[in-house]
């Protein structure tokens, strides 16, 4: 596993209240074709202040929702450890874990698949005490009239059904179930990405204000760095299931140490045309979370990667050539060929892979 940049010099840290130790969470659905679970989470550790906005941030795919649904017990973490307030939770069950859960709580990305569409809003918001027995069922009327309130809706939008409300009304209502218990910790999963963006700052603001209210902290998910930036504390960068980078988020902006947090960075526009920056392009994609590479999750594509002795001296374009050939020779080895491929080489009928002497034509052909 890769090494984690953990930058946290000068920066005033408090008490944690999440601390995630090694964690692993694989999903052992096989595949068709391959046996190997998807390392949606490979071995993670981090911690999460009291009180504090932790941003989780990275490419599609790398793990950020899966690492979020396990925080709060969605998901069943195949290995390590989530310390909350001390208490490892990935080994709670029964009646501790539905105890513990009035604690950890998540708003999902859109609004629009997430509130059942067949209940009224106060009774989407009244579930969750509903299902812990919260006090009398008068005091759950009451509480739920309040947290509407709270998130800036109506008392008489009790009665009012999700497909009424607009796209941020109704993540109002999401945010409002969140706390009906009062957690302490919240993950918020890409909560303003599906809204437009008049509605983003609103919902932001809302956020924030909740978060003094309440001493909440939260987990905060996104794929827009500009919102990173200007909402979270510290940030932790994610690739193919891997915890990159963790860092106070202006230090990690001006000055990132790992390559991928630089690449990642270096692909939000520039508001300013006339400034001039580097940006990093990537070569090919991610590898498979079924098969990662060995060592540092991301050595296959990294730019800074440095090459072995007796490649020092060639050229730049043979080396990225070599890189590509290698590149081409790990998907190769790991792709299982469909069914229907290997049907075609039983039978005898020409395949889609082309043979090595080809690729190094291809490749090689013209340096
Ligand atoms: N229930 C599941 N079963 C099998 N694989 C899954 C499941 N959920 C997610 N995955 C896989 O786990 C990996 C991580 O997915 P995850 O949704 O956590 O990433 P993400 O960073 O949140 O992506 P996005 O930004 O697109 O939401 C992906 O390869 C995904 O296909």
């Amino acid at each position: 596993m890769s090494e984690t940049v953990q930058r946290e010099e000068g920066a005033q840290r408090g008490e944690a209240l999440v601390e995630v130790s090694n964690l692993k969470t694989y999903y052992e659905d096989g595949g068709l074709l391959s046996n190997e679970p998807v390392k949606a989470v490979d071995d993670v550790s981090l911690s999460i202040d009291r009180g504090e906005t932790l941003g989780l941030v990275g490419e599609s795919g790398c793990g950020k929702t899966t690492l979020g649904r396990t925080l709060v017990q969605l998901e069943t973490a195949t290995d390590g450890e989530v310390l909350f307030d001390g208490t490892d939770v990935t080994r709670l069950s029964g009646d501790d874990l539905k105890n513990w859960r009035r604690n950890a709580q998540i708003v999902f990305q859109d609004p629009q698949s997430s509130l059942n569409d067949r209940m009224t809003v106060g009774e989407i918001v009244r579930e969750p005490l509903d299902v812990h027995d919260w006090k009398e069922p008068r005091d759950r009327r009451q509480r739920v009239r309040e947290l509407l309130e709270t998130v800036g809706l109506r008392e008489e939008h009790y009665y009012r059904y999700p497909h009424q409300f607009s796209g941020g009304q109704r993540q109002r209502v999401g945010i409002a179930r969140a706390l009906a218990l009062e957690p302490e910790f919240v993950v918020l999963d890409e909560p303003v990405s599906a809204l437009d963006v008049s509605v983003q700052a609103k919902i932001l603001n809302l956020l924030e204000d909740l978060q003094n209210e309440f001493g909440l902290t939260y987990l905060f998910i996104a794929h827009d760095l500009s919102v990173v930036r200007h909402i979270c504390d510290r940030v932790a960068v994610m690739y193919l299931g891997n915890i990159m980078e963790v860092g106070p988020t202006e230090e990690l902006f001006e000055e990132p140490a790992n390559p991928y947090t630089h690449a990642l960075l270096s692909a939000i526009p520039e508001p300013n045309p006339d400034t001039d920056k580097d940006r990093i392009t990537l070569r090919g994609t991610p590898p498979s979370p079924r098969d990662p590479p060995a060592g540092c999750p991301f050595s296959t594509r990294c730019p800074a990667k440095i090459r072995p002795e007796k490649y020092r001296d060639a050229d730049d374009e043979l080396w990225e050539r070599i890189e590509v050939f290698q590149e081409i020779l790990r998907e190769r080895q790991r792709a299982d060929r469909s069914l229907s491929e290997r049907a075609r080489s039983l039978l005898g009928m020409e395949t889609r892979f082309s043979d090595i002497e080809e690729i190094n034509e291809e490749v090689f052909g013209d340096v």
